[in-house]
């Protein structure tokens, strides 16, 4: 158990943990207890266990269907994402999930390449027709969110989602409240709250009720879409979905396909689940690069000495592959995720764990209800795996013979082993298309731009995924940023 002395007799050590930047208490207690511990729970809720032993972890993520996320929380879910793949449990998400993969393929996600590129282009020049003098200051957050959001209007729906087009400006607008009112002490509360009392979801508020900014605007627009006939060349998502479902439509099959809510509530839940988890890494990356100026030119010497807009090529440049593996290692857009055991289980340890009384167990028992936190960075950062600089910067580990662990030390997961996209039946959807973003977005940018850091302190902090924060005001990232004419 953590330190009883460090817990708030009413906020447990969950306050404590969402206080002090991403990672680093979960890391304090780890090192100090090993890879499973427990914590006390917000308004004395059963406590919970932090648990980063890979066995472990690999266990949880492949019983996605007996370890499931909290019940509680579902009323909120539905608000912000609807009933897509990311709200559903058991068989429906089984069923959902075997629907939008299409949308999700190697083959799916090459096709989005240009789309993707068209919107890189357009920050870019954005940036360039911004930047006036030689030492300008720009805040990435004004830049990077609205370039992904503009990504997943494109490859989600076909459709322009800029930043100046009237439903872009308003997703952002609300994406800037919401990251504000995130950072809150009530925005901490209120989800405890309500898992301590879900009956609350379901009073007369209107707050409680309406639809989010983005749910509006992506039912609005796909509405539309859906009086038209299916684009039977589209390469977007949507198109991808809707031709799936009118084929079944026509076939004699006994299989459901999804209706047209459901269909909307995916494509919103792609928008919500992939546009700030992406531009949170790129920016962090960003940083990265301002820090480290002599990384920065090796990445800017490549892509200028590839010289080429293939999309292919880019994708498989070595150096620029490792900053994406490093950055994301050090960079996992969510602090943690949490499960909650819907029936009796055994998980396997990886290593024995001493127990307080002084004996040793090489599982764990659990009872139905008991909650468990993975912690992502602490996955990711081991020192007792990544060595004595796990911490640091440095893409050369990716490059040089023995300069990684063996995969059997790391979390796993479908990108590097790493712990960022987890694992099982729930691993994240848009991993490939997330990768082929942050490639494609970091190239673009460090060819036509110098980043350099300001020495403003920037902190990592949850607001709802993990943003760059200067003096607690939160989406800020001011970078120096110079221009580069070739
Ligand atoms: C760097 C970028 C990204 C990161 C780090 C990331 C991370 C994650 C994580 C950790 C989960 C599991 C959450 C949990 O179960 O607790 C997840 C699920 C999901 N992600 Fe991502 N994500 C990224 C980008 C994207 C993109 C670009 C999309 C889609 C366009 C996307 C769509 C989804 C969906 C739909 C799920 C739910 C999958 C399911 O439950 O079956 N993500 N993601």
């Amino acid at each position: 158990m953590a330190p009883e002395y460090e817990a708030s007799w009413w906020l447990g050590h969950e306050y404590r943990v969402a206080k002090h930047e991403v990672g680093v208490e979960y890391g304090r207690w780890t090192r100090m207890f090993g890879p499973v511990f427990r914590i006390k729970a917000a308004l004395w809720q059963k406590d919970v266990v932090v648990i980063s032993d890979n066995v472990a972890v690999k266990h949880i993520y492949q019983n996605a269907y007996t370890y499931v996320k909290s019940p509680a929380f579902q009323p909120v879910v539905v608000k912000v994402v609807g009933r897509g793949v990311v709200w559903a449990e058991g068989d429906e998400h089984k069923f959902q999930r075997k629907m939008v993969s299409p949308g999700f393929s190697i083959t799916a996600v090459k096709k989005m390449a240009p789309g993707v590129m068209a919107c890189v282009d357009k920050m870019i020049h954005r940036l360039q027709n911004d930047c006036k003098g030689k030492n300008d200051v720009f805040n990435m957050c004004d830049y990077v969110p609205a370039c992904t959001l503009d990504i997943i209007g494109q490859v989600g729906f076909g459709y322009d989602f800029g930043h100046e087009t009237p439903e872009g400006k308003a997703i952002l607008q609300a994406w800037h409240t919401d990251v504000k009112l995130f950072s809150t002490f009530a925005a901490f509360l209120a989800p405890i709250v309500i898992g301590v009392a879900p009956w609350i979801t379901k009073l007369p508020i209107k707050e409680l009720h309406e639809d989010s900014t983005a749910k509006k605007v992506i039912h609005q627009v796909g509405r539309k879409l859906l009086q038209e006939p299916p684009n039977m060349d589209g390469t977007d998502i949507f198109s991808i979905l809707v031709r799936e479902s009118y084929q079944d439509k026509k076939r004699p099959s006994a299989e459901r396909r999804l209706d047209d809510n459901t269909l909307l509530d995916n494509i919103l839940s792609f928008f919500m689940a992939g546009f700030e988890t992406t531009s949170g890494a790129i920016q962090l990356i960003l940083l990265d690069l301002a820090k480290n100026p002599e990384v920065q030119s090796k990445l800017r010497d490549e892509i200028l000495n590839a010289d080429s807009s293939d999309v292919d090529i880019i994708e498989s440049l070595p150096y620029l592959d490792a900053v994406t593996r490093e950055g994301l290692r050090l960079h996992p857009s969510a602090r943690d995720t949490h499960r909650v055991a819907i029936h009796d289980d055994i998980i396997p340890l990886k290593n024995p764990v001493l127990l307080g009384d002084g004996t040793t167990v090489t599982s764990i028992p659990v009872k139905a209800g008991d909650g468990f936190t993975i912690p992502f960075l602490v996955q990711n950062t081991d020192p007792s795996v990544w060595g004595s600089d796990s911490y640091e910067f440095k893409p050369e580990r990716w490059m040089k013979d023995g300069g990684l662990p063996q995969g059997s030390e790391l979390p796993g997961g479908p990108f590097s082993n790493i712990s960022n996209f987890v694992d099982g039946p729930r691993l994240c959807i848009g991993w490939r298309l997330a990768i082929q973003e942050i490639k494609l977005i970091l190239s673009s940018m460090i060819k036509n731009f110098e980043f350099r850091d300001t020495g403003a302190k920037v902190e990592k902090y949850i607001s709802p995924a993990v943003q760059p924060f200067v003096d607690g005001k939160a989406a800020q990232l001011p970078l120096k940023v110079i221009p580069l004419q070739h």
